[in-house]
């Protein structure tokens, strides 16, 4: 089996931010803490291909500018703040596949949540799908924006134990958006911090 390609930036610039070169090899996890405001979002939605940007983006052999944006979306996976839904059935948002939508009870919660209209979901609720759905998706990259950034410590750390499992099993690059500093020292294998307009602390190696 072959090694999960690396996520590469090159003088990627988007917004005010200086720009950002990094390396995200295959399963680590890179923690991007920052105050609000800071350019983490942006920086997300960039590498997504869903914000005007300058610079490079590669996956492995892949260039972000190879692909259409969706194509390149399902590769490079987006799990925004506010994940949006668009039909009104749940469970219409998962790709239909044996077995159903695997990790639900290990989220808390109940295989009935499918047949529910989505606005019926708690913040909290929707959050975890959005988590399952990107998953079920066969990512080669996750971009967490605060992943849990409405739930409960339990949940949280239900999720935490989750999230890191399924990781260490599919050895993607991860950029994981936190506030929290505990969360972080739980999750992060690498940290870095936007401020000012630039990366700064743990400055990974560019590319090249
Ligand atoms: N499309 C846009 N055009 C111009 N400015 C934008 C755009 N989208 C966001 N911004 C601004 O860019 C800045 C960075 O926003 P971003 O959402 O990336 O911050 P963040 O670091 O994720 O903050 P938080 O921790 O509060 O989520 C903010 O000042 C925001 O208002």
């Amino acid at each position: 089996m072959t090694a999960p390609p690396s996520l590469c930036l090159e003088r990627l610039a988007v917004g005010d931010l200086e720009p950002v070169s990094l390396r995200v090899a295959a399963g680590e996890v890179l923690c991007l803490a920052g105050p609000s405001g800071a350019g983490k979002s942006r920086l997300l939605r960039a590498i997504a291909d869903l914000e005007p940007h300058r610079g490079t983006v590669t996956l492995g052999e892949l260039a972000q500018t190879d692909l259409p944006g969706h194509a390149w979306r399902r590769r490079v996976m987006l799990v925004p703040a506010e994940s949006q839904w668009w039909a009104e059935r749940v469970g219409d948002h998962f790709p239909a596949g044996e077995g159903g939508v695997r990790g639900l009870s290990a989220l808390g919660l109940m295989p009935e949540v499918l047949d529910w209209p989505v606005g019926r979901l708690s913040s909290g609720e929707k959050q975890r799908l959005a988590l399952l759905r990107a998953l079920a998706r066969g990512p080669s990259v996750l971009l967490l924006d605060e992943p849990t950034a409405n739930l409960d410590d339990a949940t949280t750390r239900r999720v935490e134990a989750w999230l890191m499992a399924r990781i260490r099993d599919g050895g993607w690059p991860v950029i994981w958006v936190a506030h929290d500093p505990a969360q972080i020292a739980r999750v992060a294998t690498r940290r870095g911090r936007l401020e000012g307009g630039r990366l700064v602390e743990e400055v990974p190696a560019p590319c090249k």
